[in-house]
């Protein structure tokens, strides 16, 4: 289970304070809803260690997880802007993902290759994320977060201007995931993605 206890942030002094006290189940998707600005980003950098909060705590199987580094978490999770390695190809995009010296066993790089074919992107694997159109950079960006197995999957918009055949394969692959047991916190503006993918509904 995922716990966040009386996390507060506000990003300068005059600016608006939140708190945040939020529970989701493990293999529960939690989608958040609020209006542009209402700190939908905000709250899932806290949890992915991108930003530090002022105070309160996040719990992970009741252990604590908000002293620990972004990359010491059980977090990962996919952002509007993609953060692409811009001076590496595809597959190494995917493959760092997996393991930071790009290490990867014969099965990993299998599961690369099927990835890519899976969301219409095979023979891109050689590709520069500049050479990618926005769509195909966002499914690059999805499939490294799904491939790298945490438990905790932190969706930002993922679907957010995609086709509907491509969202449909998409879809498909984070429920799978969910039902692998990984918990998720979705910020969407998007109905069909929120119904879709979340199993409970929160307002910001
Ligand atoms: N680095 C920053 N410094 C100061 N204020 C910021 C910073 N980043 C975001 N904010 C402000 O914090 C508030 C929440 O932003 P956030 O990106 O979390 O909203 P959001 O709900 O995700 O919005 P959207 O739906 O438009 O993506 C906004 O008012 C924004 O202007």
């Amino acid at each position: 289970m995922l716990e966040i206890n009386q996390l507060c942030f506000r990003y300068a002094p005059i600016q608006t304070q939140w708190r945040f006290n939020i529970t989701v189940p493990k293999g529960q998707c939690l989608a958040i809803q609020g209006p542009s600005g209402s700190g939908k980003s905000t709250l899932l950098s806290l949890i992915a260690g991108f930003l530090s909060p002022d105070e309160g705590q996040i719990f992970w199987d009741q252990r604590p997880i908000h002293t620990l580094y972004p990359w010491q978490r059980p977090v990962t999770s996919v952002f509007q802007e993609h953060n692409l390695f811009e001076h590496l190809d595809v597959f190494s995009n995917i493959g760092l993902g997996i393991h930071p010296g790009l290490k990867l066993t014969p099965n990993q790089r299998k599961a690369i290759d099927s990835g890519l074919e899976r969301t219409g992107l095979a023979g891109f694997g050689a590709r520069m994320p500049g050479e990618l159109s926005g769509g195909q950079r966002q499914r690059v960006a999805l499939l490294r977060a799904l491939l790298r197995q945490q438990p905790i999957l932190l969706l930002d918009e993922p679907m957010t201007g995609l086709d509907p055949e491509t969202r449909a394969i998409l879809y498909d692959m984070v429920l799978e995931e969910k039902q692998r047991g990984v918990t998720m916190l979705l910020a969407s503006h998007d109905n069909e993605e929120r119904r879709t993918l979340a199993d409970i509904q929160w307002n910001l």
